[in-house]
């Protein structure tokens, strides 16, 4: 892997009205690293001036040295004010194209690993790779400098220009080597962090369950070896980096001893002035200081690239395609035929898929574990395009709906609801940000959030916690539902808790679907009893299709898989009101 920035490469992800900025800068950056070379070769004479006790000469050089110094001092002001400028213009650049990428994508892709990842992108990678507009300059500097030194030292004596030039391969290669050997034991030592920090994390999570079930000293064993595991990587670290501290010194001794040897050799053998030759021994050294810093910064500059490598990944990830003439939906009715559809290409969950939900009805979703039930919700909803087959909304493929104007006619009621940390009516007003606050009041007291409301210490004003924790899952689901209701979109995908309520929840939450469910487009992953004899018509879902669709009565009459299923939750109904009733 070159060591060197690669800016050209990155030219996708610079905006092009930054670039001639970039490039003035870029070159201004030069001009000040040759002018810092500049000054000192100039010193060589004065401090040679000097040695040799001719103060007037001395003065005469150190006028122009001192004005030089301040005239640079100025100009690496400006060149830092103008890097922070073009750094932050460019963060603020990729903020906006990965924030408009993010609405073009599928929302299918937001739960795929790389999808799962964006936060990171955006705390993390957004700054470090804007931040390559420093090391790019530094890392000229530390070139241009080093290289304009070289030419006045090969200028004021070429043997020790000569002997600088054999010196600083091997230097770079004991730094680079050095630093190889430290970024190593750096890397091995965060990754056991990191599991450190994962098992601590799921330490404190797992308490309830750990405790319930006796095992906290299971549970603790693994956090403890966790724990150890990274005590002994941060002392190989330690160990482990110290060769290639060392190493790195050895390289700029052993080019200051060449340095320093010839030199001497030199001036013993009256080749070259005692005075001239200290300083050019001062200015060698000068010429080797910017050698680590290089090494360290291309390390940087490596990092810095591998963020802006995953921000080009993610601006490559196909968009979900929009028609170009979107049609309208011309009404409220689903129905999806012969759909064929696999998160991965080589597996189907569902295949050869039809079902038809009527405007104005409620469908119950039905079948085992892994059936498929979630991902019909989120075809319908355009999460996924369908490989085969096709779904309609409202007569439409959803593929010629512009997705807003989809989305805006569905509402989703998951079961893990995310309830932002504001207040109650913040949460539903989420819904629909236009809701006037009467039909905010109003969709709360229809979902029976008022109650919830009245129980809270600050009343609506009440803050519901990140995620909202501080309410109960039932509590939330009617949150949840009053946002729905407050969007007031005449389609409703639900997700129905399993999470067994208490009696007031379950029964505030059926009021609340009840509510929701009035004139609507239903379609209801149900788990309840009740849920699935109201329905207008059950599906059940097995092995990636319908296999049985009809109303609670006609189903149970037909003695197929759905009166079968009816009967084992029945039992385990029965089951757990006896085990409640002893
Ligand atoms: N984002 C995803 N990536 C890969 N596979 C997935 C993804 N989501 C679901 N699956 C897989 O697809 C299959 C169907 O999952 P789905 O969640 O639709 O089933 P379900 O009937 O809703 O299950 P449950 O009742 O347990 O929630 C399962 O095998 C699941 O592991």
């Amino acid at each position: 892997m070159t060591s060197s920035p690669d800016f050209p490469d990155s030219g996708d992800l610079f905006p092009v009205v930054l670039r001639r900025p970039l490039f003035l800068y870029l070159f201004a950056s030069t001009g000040y690293a040759v002018s810092e070379g500049v000054v000192f070769g100039a010193f060589v004479p004065l401090l040679a001036a000097l040695l040799e006790e001719r103060q007037e000469k001395a003065a005469r050089w150190l006028i122009p040295l001192v004005g030089a110094a301040v005239v640079g001092w100025f100009a690496h002001y400006y060149l830092a004010s103008r890097a922070l400028t073009l750094s932050s213009d460019w963060r603020r650049d990729l903020y906006t194209r990965v924030g408009d990428k993010l609405l073009t994508l599928p929302l299918g892709w937001f739960e795929s690993p790389r999808g799962r990842q964006v936060p990171q992108l955006v705390t993390g990678d957004v700054t470090r790779a804007a931040g390559r507009v420093f090391i790019w300059q530094e890392l000229i500097v530390a070139v241009v400098t080093p290289a304009t030194i070289a030419v006045f030292l090969i200028a004021a004596d070429w043997r020790m220009g000569l002997a600088a030039l054999v010196v600083v391969p091997v230097a770079l290669a004991a730094l680079a080597l050095g630093n190889r050997f430290t970024t190593r034991a750096e890397a091995a030592e965060h990754a056991a962090t990191a599991e450190a920090g994962d098992r601590l994390v799921e330490f404190a999570s797992a308490q309830a369950t750990l405790r319930a079930t006796g095992q906290t000293a299971t549970g603790r064993a693994a956090l403890d070896e966790a724990l150890q595991a990274q005590h002994r990587a941060a002392r190989r670290e330690v160990v482990g980096s110290l060769p290639g501290q060392y190493l790195g010194e050895f390289g700029i001794q052993l080019a200051f001893t060449a340095l320093l040897l010839t030199g001497v050799l030199l001036a013993t053998r009256d080749d070259l002035d005692p005075a001239r030759m200290i300083a050019l021994v001062v200015l060698g050294i000068s010429l080797l200081r910017p050698l680590s810093a290089m090494i360290g910064l291309s390390g940087a500059d490596r990092e810095a690239k591998a963020s802006a490598d995953r921000i080009i990944e993610l601006l490559a990830v196909a968009p979900l395609p929009e028609p170009v003439s979107p049609r309208a939906i011309a009404h409220f009715g689903i129905d999806m035929e012969k759909v064929r559809f696999g998160y991965q290409e080589d597996t189907d969950v569902l295949r050869d898929l039809t079902l038809t939900i009527p405007p104005g009805s409620t469908t119950a979703l039905v079948g085992p574990s892994g059936a498929g039930k979630t991902t019909v919700t989120r075809l319908i909803a355009r999460f996924h395009d369908v490989t085969e087959g096709r779904v309609r909304v409202g007569g439409v493929d959803v593929r010629d709906l512009s997705s807003s104007d989809l989305l805006a006619h569905i509402a989703f009621v998951f079961q893990d609801v995310y309830l932002l940390d504001g207040t109650l009516e913040d949460n539903i007003r989420f819904g629909n940000p236009d809701a006037t606050h009467d039909q905010v009041r109003d969709a709360a007291r229809r979902a029976r959030v008022d109650t919830v409301a009245a129980r809270l210490p600050d009343g609506w004003e009440s803050r519901v916690g990140e995620g909202g924790k501080l309410l109960s899952g039932g509590e939330r689901q009617r949150v949840a539902i009053a946002r729905a209701l407050c969007k007031d979109a005449p389609i409703v995908l639900l997700d129905e808790a399993t999470a067994s309520l208490d009696t007031e929840n379950e029964a505030a939450v059926h009021e609340a679907l009840a509510e929701l469910s009035a004139d609507r487009t239903v379609l209801v992953i149900a788990h309840r009893l009740d849920t699935i004899t109201r329905a207008d018509q059950i599906a059940v879902l097995d092995g990636g299709r319908v296999v049985e669709v009809g109303p609670h009565h006609d189903l149970l009459a037909r003695g197929g898989r759905y009166a079968a299923f009816w009967r084992e939750r029945e039992n385990a109904q029965g089951w757990r009101l006896a085990a409640k009733s002893s």
